[in-house]
């Protein structure tokens, strides 16, 4: 399969805060990947050095047989950052419009806004927008110029249950005419709703790569908590706290662990498992890895 955007052996640091650490990665034709990682992971990071707005300290990033830096190469390209600002005396129709008339290739501008459910408000000022609706006008515009690949850091922060699927059939929609998506997000959920191909990012290192359910398993930590004196010692146990006279324990194997307990013949009372948050689970995942560096 065509690569279409590869990192070889890319770091980046800021001063004395290493980003990213000698990170590899291929971007393959058609492919829609999830950059899943904790904040600070260095998602962004990897986005800004594949499209060309930071260069890595050390390392190569290759984007369409050519270099991020090359402005005739990004052409190809579109780009969601985190944070955009768009012009708010514009209208949605004109600010398409002029993002469009720097490309080659475009969408019509009533296509390109029905895609993701603007087509409504080509004549509204973007003012008068809500901070949903810009978000996603934001996200239409990286795909304004009909391109090849796309890069979107964060699509669906700040949106509500239903905008966020709107924008999601339209990466869905791009992709399935042949498109190349690689888009980041903090959510397992969203990650699982759009991508094949999920990267976990953490400490600036590639953590895991592989298909949403090989993912989701390096990403299954549970947390069983209970009242209880003192924190037991069991061998299924990863990690464990005592706050307010609750023990909190994170474990692969929350079956094993209850039977665990009850077998070494622990008192506890008022006994919870759940799943834990993303971020629990790469604190976890993260701290066994620095250990093991
Ligand atoms: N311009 C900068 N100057 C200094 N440090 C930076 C800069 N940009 C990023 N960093 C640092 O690099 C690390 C990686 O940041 P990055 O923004 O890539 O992470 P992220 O995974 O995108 O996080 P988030 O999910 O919070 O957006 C963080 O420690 C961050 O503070």
């Amino acid at each position: 399969m065509t690569v279409l955007a590869r990192a070889i052996d890319a770091t980046r640091r800021y001063g004395d805060v290493l980003a990213l650490d000698r990170v590899s990665l291929d971007i393959r034709a058609g492919e829609l990947i999830g950059l899943l990682g904790p904040n600070g992971a260095g998602k962004s990071t990897l986005i800004n050095l594949f499209v060309g707005l930071r260069r890595p300290t050390s390392g190569t990033m290759e984007l369409l047989g050519g270099s991020p830096s090359d402005p005739a190469v990004r052409r190809s390209i579109g780009v969601t950052p985190q944070e955009t600002g768009l012009p708010e005396s514009l209208r949605v129709g004109e600010i398409v419009d002029f993002v469009s008339a720097h490309f080659p290739e475009r969408y019509g501008t009533a296509e390109l806004l029905a895609r993701f459910g603007l087509g409504d408000l080509v004549k509204r000022q973007v003012g008068g927008l809500s901070g949903g609706q810009k978000r996603r006008l934001a996200v239409a515009l990286a795909f304004a110029g009909r391109p090849r690949l796309v890069f979107l850091d964060e699509p669906t922060t700040g949106l509500d249950v239903e905008a966020r699927r709107t924008l999601w059939e339209g990466i869905r929609s791009f992709h399935a005419d042949g498109g190349t998506v690689v888009l980041t997000s903090h959510y397992l959920e969203e990650i699982e709703a759009l991508a094949q191909r999920v990267v976990v990012i953490g400490l600036g290192r590639v953590l895991a790569d592989g298909t949403v359910q090989a993912v989701r398993d390096v990403v299954g930590v549970r947390r069983v908590s209970f009242a209880a004196p003192a924190v037991p010692d069991l061998p299924s146990i990863m990690r464990s706290s005592v706050e307010d006279g609750r023990v909190h324990l994170l474990t692969t194997d929350s079956d094993l662990l209850v039977t665990e307990l009850v077998r070494a013949g622990t008192a506890f009372a008022d006994l919870e498992v759940r799943p834990t948050s993303l971020e629990e689970a790469f604190i976890t995942i993260t701290s066994k890895e620095e250990a093991r560096a």
